[in-house]
C-alpha cells in the first residue's frame, strides 16, 4: 500500500502526516506535531480519530531540539507505531515559490539549491522547509519529493495586488507582492466550493490567524489580493513579526539607530508583533489570560488591524458576502473574533454570540448580510492531494 509523508516545518514546529494514497482522495493513517523546537520540544502522534498514540513526550536531547533532531524522533515514532508504512512520497510544505511555482511541482537537489535563493524573504521558514526537503532525501533515497507552496495560490492575483510602486526594474528582478499562507487558503476555498457554494461564489475575506497571521480577499476561490507580500513581515501584526511599517522606521532604525540589516531582521522577525508590543509572549492565550496593560494593548493593536484590513480588502473586493476565520487563533479565540467583528456591523457583520463561544461553524446571525464561518485548515491534506496527485 503506497502511502505519502506530508511535511509542514514552521518556525518553532513541526506537522507531519501519514496519508494512504490507494484511494483517489488520500486518507489519513497518522498525524503528528513537534512542538517549541529550539526549546523545550515534545512529540505529539494522533490516530486519525485524535486519539493521542504519543502525548506530547519530551524530545530526549543532549542540546537543544533543532528540526532536523526533531525529524528523526519523528520518523522514529512513525517507525515504532506503523512499521509497515510503505513512503513512496514526500510531500513539503514550502513558504516562499518565488516567480516560479504556481502550483505543487516534483523537486529534487537542484530546485532546492535555486529555492534557497528565497530564504531571506521567509527566514522564519523556508531554511527548516529546505532543511526537512535535504533531509527526507537521505531518509527516503527512492520516494518522489513534491514541493507545495504557499506563495503558488496567489501567482495570478491582479496586477495592483502584484506590485510595489517602486521604478519597474524591481518589479522585474521579483520584487513583488508574493502573498502567503497559500495552502491554508486553497483548503478553505476548496471547503467553500464543497460545503457553502454560493458563498465560494461570492465575496470572501479568509482570515488565517496563528503564530503568522494574513488575510486574503477571494472572488469565486481566486486570491485577488493578501495582506502578506514580498516577505512574511507584511500585513497584520503576528506572534513575532511586526505585520505592515512605514518604511520610513526602517531608514531611521538604520541611520539614526545604526542597526544593521541583520538586526533589523531579527528585530523585525522575532522580536516585534504581540511578544515586542507585550513584553510578554507571542502566544495569544498568554496574553488573552494576562491582565497587564500591555498584554491588553498588544491584543487591541492585533484586532484594530485585522479589522482595519478586513475593510480595506472588502473595499478591494468591491463588496463582501462573507467572512472565514481559521488558524490557531482563528479557529479557538471566540474573543478575538468578537473584538475583529465588533464596530464591523456597516459592512453587514453580525455575530451570534453563543455561536461564537462555542467556535461553531457559522457565528453570524441569521439575519446578517456577511456569513462569518469557523473552518479549521488543513494544510496537510493540501499537501498530501498533491502528492497523489505528482505521484499516484
Ligand atoms: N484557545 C485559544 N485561544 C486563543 N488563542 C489560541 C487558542 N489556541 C491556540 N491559540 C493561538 O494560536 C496561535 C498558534 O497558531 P497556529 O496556527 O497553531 O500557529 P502556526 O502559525 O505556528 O502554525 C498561538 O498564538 C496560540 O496562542
Ligand atoms: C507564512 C507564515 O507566516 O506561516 P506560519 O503561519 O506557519 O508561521
Ligand atoms: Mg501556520
Amino acid at each position: 500500500m503506497a502511502h505519502a509523508l506530508t511535511l509542514n516545518a514552521g518556525s518553532s514546529s513541526l506537522k507531519f502526516g501519514l496519508f494512504d494514497l490507494s484511494a483517489v482522495e488520500p486518507s489519513l493513517i497518522a498525524s503528528g506535531k513537534a512542538d517549541r523546537i529550539g526549546g523545550a520540544a515534545t512529540l505529539t502522534l494522533k490516530n486519525p480519530d485524535g486519539v493521542r498514540l504519543i502525548d506530547a513526550a519530551p524530545i530526549p536531547t543532549d542540546g537543544v531540539v533543532d528540526h532536523q533532531g526533531a525529524l528523526a524522533t519523528a520518523l522514529n515514532a512513525l517507525n515504532d507505531h506503523l512499521p509497515q508504512a510503505d513512503i513512496v512520497t514526500v510531500g513539503h510544505r514550502i513558504v516562499h515559490g518565488g516567480l516560479h511555482y504556481s502550483g505543487p511541482a516534483l523537486i529534487d537537489a537542484k530546485s532546492v539549491e535555486k529555492l534557497a535563493e528565497l530564504e531571506p524573504f521567509a527566514p522564519l521558514h523556508q531554511p527548516h522547509n529546505l532543511a526537512a526537503v535535504r533531509a527526507a532525501m537521505q531518509e527516503f533515497p527512492q520516494a518522489a519529493q513534491v514541493g507545495c507552496f504557499d506563495t503558488a495560490f496567489h501567482r495570478d492575483h491582479p496586477f495592483v495586488n502584484d506590485v510595489f510602486a517602486l521604478p519597474r526594474a524591481y518589479y522585474d528582478k521579483g520584487v513583488r507582492r508574493y502573498g502567503f499562507h497559500g495552502l491554508s487558503y486553497d483548503y478553505i476555498a476548496g471547503e467553500l466550493a464543497r460545503t457553502a457554494p454560493q458563498l465560494h461564489a461570492g465575496r470572501v475575506v479568509v482570515a488565517h490567524l496563528g503564530n503568522g497571521a494574513s488575510m486574503c480577499g477571494m472572488k469565486a476561490g481566486q486570491s485577488m489580493a493578501s495582506s502578506m507580500g514580498f516577505s512574511t513581515l507584511d500585513g497584520l501584526p503576528m506572534g513575532t513579526r511586526c505585520g505592515q511599517i512605514d518604511p520610513g522606521v526602517l531608514l531611521y532604525l538604520m541611520q539614526q539607530e545604526g542597526l544593521s540589516a541583520d538586526g533589523i531582521s531579527t528585530l523585525l522577525y522575532t522580536q516585534s508583533g504581540l511578544l515586542g508590543l507585550s513584553g510578554l509572549s507571542n502566544d495569544m492565550r498568554t496574553l488573552q489570560s494576562s491582565d497587564s496593560e500591555q498584554a491588553q494593548q498588544a491584543i487591541d493593536y492585533f484586532t484594530f488591524r485585522a479589522r482595519r484590513e478586513l475593510g480595506g480588502l472588502a473595499a478591494a473586493l468591491e463588496g463582501l458576502d462573507g467572512v472565514v476565520f481559521c488558524g490557531g487563533i482563528g479557529e479557538n479565540s471566540s474573543l478575538i473574533r468578537d473584538r475583529i467583528c465588533a464596530g464591523l456591523g456597516w459592512i453587514g457583520i453580525e455575530i451570534d454570540a453563543a455561536a461564537n463561544a462555542t467556535n461553531a461553524p457559522v457565528i453570524s446571525t441569521e439575519t446578517a448580510q456577511v456569513k462569518v464561518m469557523v473552518i479549521p485548515t488543513n494544510e496537510e491534506i493540501v499537501i498530501a492531494r498533491a502528492c497523489a496527485k505528482l505521484t499516484g
